[in-house]
């Protein structure tokens, strides 16, 4: 494959590409219009390259922001690519890729940088709506999913595991004795084994799969595409790897260990996410009925 671009920083030159764009083809207005009705960024970047295509037609693109951890690809492979990292006002917003089977000419990546540059403000405004979506629906404490993002979830799975036939699994998961290592070591080291025991979970299920904080010390996996063996064999490597995890409690290298607790439930026909979810939690409570630091099936 080849870069014909390089990795250039576009910043915008809106009066540079007024002039030439609206020379070339008389649809910049419709472009800034166009890049105002959304604030979902696949759908912003699906507008502007169907704008750019008049100009410079092309195969596929793809828009890049690991710190946000984006990764949008569109269209198919090709021969040629160029890309760009787009920067305003020293942010970088990320890297916008192209890709098209012919050459880019000079003239195709002056118009490619042109219309970047609309594309800036758009764009950065998407970014922003996205974090602060992201920071609503997140748990600040274990970084994972919170009740709201755990309800918006369960409902979109649900409706696609009914509307597909395939199979969805909840799991209901609460840290054992939780209350005496606050009691012993301190809210401190409370909140670092939750911390832990969120990542735990999170090392062990597919990135796809959903981890969530339910509240206090109750969190809640969404399996999706799992039938229940699999269901079981995760939740009983859920307990394993928290059941192995040593959490630090002091300066003289002294450590705990924690157990949880799990109630697992599978989708059944026509149940609603609210009562798939207090099957899982009554497994949940079985599991410490019969022991604690266990796997129970609803
Ligand atoms: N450190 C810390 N503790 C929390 C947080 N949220 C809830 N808790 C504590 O979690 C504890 C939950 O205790 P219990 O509901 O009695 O349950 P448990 O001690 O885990 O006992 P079992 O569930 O029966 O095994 C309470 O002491 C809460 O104060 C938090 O964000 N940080």
């Amino acid at each position: 494959m080849k870069n014909d671009a390089g990795n250039l920083a576009v910043v915008p030159q809106t009066h540079k590409v007024l002039g030439e764009w609206r020379h070339e083809s008389g649809g910049m207005f419709d472009l800034l219009a166009d890049l105002q009705t959304t604030l979902d960024i696949a759908q912003l970047l699906q507008v502007f390259s169907g704008h750019l295509q008049a100009s410079v037609p092309h195969e596929g693109y793809g828009f890049h922001n690991p710190l946000l951890n984006l990764d949008l690809e569109q269209g198919r492979e090709a021969h040629h690519h160029c890309s760009y990292t787009l920067k305003l006002q020293d942010e970088v917003l990320g890297e916008w890729r192209m890709r098209r089977d012919r050459r880019f000419s000079q003239a195709d990546l002056e118009s490619t940088e042109n219309l970047l540059s609309h594309l800036l403000y758009p764009l950065r405004n998407c970014l922003r709506y996205r974090e602060a979506v992201c920071y609503a629906h997140t748990d600040p404490l274990t970084q994972v999913g919170n009740r709201i993002a755990l309800l918006n979830q369960i409902q979109r799975e649900t409706d696609l595991a009914r509307r597909h036939g395939t199979p969805f699994a909840v799991v209901f998961l609460d840290i054992d004795h939780f209350k005496a290592i606050n009691d012993t070591h301190g809210h401190g080291v409370g909140d670092a084994v939750l911390r832990s025991v969120a990542h735990s979970v999170k090392q062990v299920v597919r990135s796809t799969d959903g981890v969530f904080r339910y509240g206090g010390e109750e969190f809640v996996v969404l399996f999706s595409h799992v039938g229940r063996r699999d269901a079981l064999g995760l939740a009983e490597r859920i307990r394993q790897a928290v059941a192995a995890q040593a959490h630090p409690v002091g300066e003289d290298g002294e450590s705990l260990t924690v157990t949880v607790s799990l109630g697992l439930a599978l989708l059944a026909p026509g149940e609603s996410p609210m009562a798939l979810m207090n099957r899982a939690d009554q497994a949940m409570y079985k599991a410490k009925r019969q022991g604690r630091n266990r796997v129970a099936m609803a």
